[in-house]
């Protein structure tokens, strides 16, 4: 498999940190939305323990930070979670909702006398549901794990002469330091599962392009740049497949062998790349252009008239005579070309063999000639 290079392990990296994190904000703004269960299941454990106005300022101030959290994330996921813009609120909005969870634990819990087990229970049960979200943002889990501890902690200190709240902040901090821990290595494994994603698919398009490129290659003549024989051939089998009409035009440079005599083969080839581009030019985007073997080359006029066919056959002739192909040399050259138009339903393969036919009419013409197959 192929190796990535430095840099583009650096942005695998970023791309990697920025997936987390928006996947981290959607998962957010899922477990915020189901938040206001957590109010009802701690009013309902919690109402006859907790003092009825101690569990409404909670309520309250958990509602508050909901609605600025909840709003925020949306905020952010519409115009898009971008971690280097958004990083601060998301950790401030998962410290402030640890931060609440932590008031229930040391405050409420802790002004309790009447407190029991099934309490701690669904406090630190709602810690551990929070920890899904976070899976792919570690930093956030911890944040709020440590603003959720510490208010706790402050809310044990203000209530330390009662045993119940010390015992249940130690359960909490083994808890926590538990769940973290575990957390961590489990995040980094989700972590490496979208960086391994992204590698492939990083991999993938890579060789899409390459598979492309190569596809393109296959299919052009190195020398021109036009459509090579075999890609030529391949198109044809599609055009003899349907009843399209259309009109070929064979076209062979005169004399071609006596510009390779005198002049060498690389002005031959220089020549043969001015020709292509020549008659490139004097053609429609729509009209297909190829090499057919050396000094041969091929054009296709798709449903072209036979008036058409021919003035654009001997528009090509002229051109190429009128002036110089290249400069270096300034060699006049002239070409032969004969005119196959599709009868109804002919085989493709009919068709060329009569443009074949045609321009040997032309050289036996004279050459320089426009001939029009039988
Ligand atoms: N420089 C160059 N020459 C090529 C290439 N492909 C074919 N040729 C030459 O093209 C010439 C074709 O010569 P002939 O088939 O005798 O045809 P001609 O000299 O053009 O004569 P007529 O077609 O009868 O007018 C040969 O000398 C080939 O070597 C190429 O890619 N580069």
């Amino acid at each position: 498999m192929q190796q990535l290079s430095p840099s583009s392990d650096a942005s695998l990296e970023a791309a990697t940190q920025e997936l987390a994190f928006a996947q981290c904000v959607q998962a957010m703004r899922r477990t915020l939305s189901t938040t206001p269960l957590g109010w009802l299941l701690i009013a309902w454990v919690g109402h006859d323990r907790i003092p009825a106005h101690l569990l409404e300022l909670w309520i309250g101030s958990f509602a508050a930070v909901w609605v600025i959290g909840f709003l925020r994330l949306q905020w952010i996921a519409r115009v898009g979670a971008k971690r280097a813009q958004h990083l601060h609120p998301v950790m401030g909005i998962a410290m402030l909702d640890g931060a609440c969870w932590g008031a229930v634990v040391g405050v409420l819990m802790g002004a309790s006398p009447m407190l029991d087990g099934w309490l701690g229970a669904v406090i630190c049960g709602a810690a551990a549901i929070n920890a899904p979200t976070y899976l792919t943002f570690f930093a956030a889990y911890r944040a709020q794990v440590l603003a959720l501890w510490v208010i706790a902690l402050l809310g044990t200190l203000v209530h330390w002469n009662q045993p119940l709240a010390m015992d249940v902040m130690l359960g909490l901090t083994l808890f926590l330091l538990l769940i973290v821990g575990y957390m961590r290595n489990i995040s980094d494994r989700v972590v490496d599962g979208i960086r391994l994603q992204l590698r492939n698919a990083e991999l993938a398009e890579k060789l899409r392009n390459s598979l492309h490129v190569k596809e393109q290659e296959a299919a052009t003549d190195a020398l021109t740049l036009l459509m090579n024989r075999r890609a030529f051939d391949d198109l044809l089998d599609g055009y003899a497949r349907d009843q399209r009409g259309f009109a070929v035009l064979m076209l062979d440079i005169d004399h071609f062998k006596a510009v390779n005599d005198h002049h060498g083969h690389a002005v031959g080839d220089a020549l043969l790349r001015g020709f292509a581009a020549c008659i490139r030019g004097q053609l429609r985007g729509s009209d297909v252009c190829a090499r057919y073997g050396g000094e041969e080359f091929v054009v296709v006029l798709p449903g072209a008239s036979n008036v058409r066919a021919l003035e654009v056959a001997e528009r090509l002739c002229q051109t190429v005579a009128a002036a110089p192909l290249i400069d270096e040399p300034a060699l006049h050259i002239t070409v032969s070309i004969g005119v196959g138009i599709r009868h109804p339903s002919e085989c493709v393969r009919r068709l060329m063999a009569r443009a074949d036919a045609a321009v040997y009419a032309a050289k036996h013409g004279g050459r320089n000639q426009v001939c029009v197959a039988e």
